[in-house]
């Protein structure tokens, strides 16, 4: 089965990166699954295209092989935009997701159902040595729960209610979020090309 090397070191991503793939015949092999002792890349991009470049670009050279990244996040519109691409790191540099969850819910405290609006983001960059790299992006558009709901998915997805769902994204199936994630929308941007 043919390969992709995905530049993650976060299981649940790890986890649907493989599920999405396997669906177009690929394994994703993630930094989870390589023995090959690789650095972290601190990511001290302000974009999600600089992020996603920066942790593909990186690892690209190391191992000499085509490599993809995601760098993602979830931008609400009542806080400006915030967590955005500092959503792992939101309440501290632990990357802590309870606490995370937390934080934005306290924000969001005042704010009424109807202004609750937000999205998820998924940037996708493919480098490929020497090579340009290449972008994808995909988004999720929803809302934010009062409270937080359900035990699948990972990161931010017990509070984000999708479009057209009373569900949150962590009481969906993972073949009901693969469905219509932002990674699984990006992914479905590449045609082929990786
Ligand atoms: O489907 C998702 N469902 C819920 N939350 C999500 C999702 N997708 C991204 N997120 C949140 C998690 C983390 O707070 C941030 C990603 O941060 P981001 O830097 O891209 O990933 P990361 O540091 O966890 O792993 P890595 O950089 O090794 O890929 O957005
Ligand atoms: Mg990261």
């Amino acid at each position: 089965m043919k390969k992709i090397i995905i530049a993650t070191k976060n299981q649940g991503k790890a986890k649907e990166f493989k599920e999405l793939y396997l669906k177009k015949g690929m394994e994703a092999l993630s930094l989870l699954d390589i023995v090959q002792e690789l650095p972290d890349v601190e990511e001290t991009g302000v974009t999600f295209e600089e992020n996603a470049a920066l942790k593909a670009e990186t690892i690209a050279e190391l191992l000499q092989i085509p490599v993809l990244a995601d760098d993602s996040g979830l931008v609400i519109d009542a806080l400006d935009g915030r967590p955005g691409v500092y959503s792992a790191r939101y309440a501290g540099e632990d990357k802590d997701d309870k606490a995370n969850i937390k934080k934005v819910l306290e924000e969001l405290i005042d704010v009424p159902e109807g202004k609750r609006t937000a999205r998820f983001v998924c940037v996708l960059a493919i480098a490929r040595p020497g090579e340009k790299t290449d972008f994808y992006k995909g988004t999720c558009e929803g809302s934010i729960a009062f409270e937080e709901r359900g035990s699948n998915g990972f990161g931010y997805d017990p509070i984000f209610i999708p479009e057209n769902e009373t569900r949150t994204m962590a009481e969906l199936s993972s073949e009901e979020k693969n469905s219509i994630s932002h990674r699984s929308n990006a992914i479905s941007k590449l045609q082929g090309r990786v």
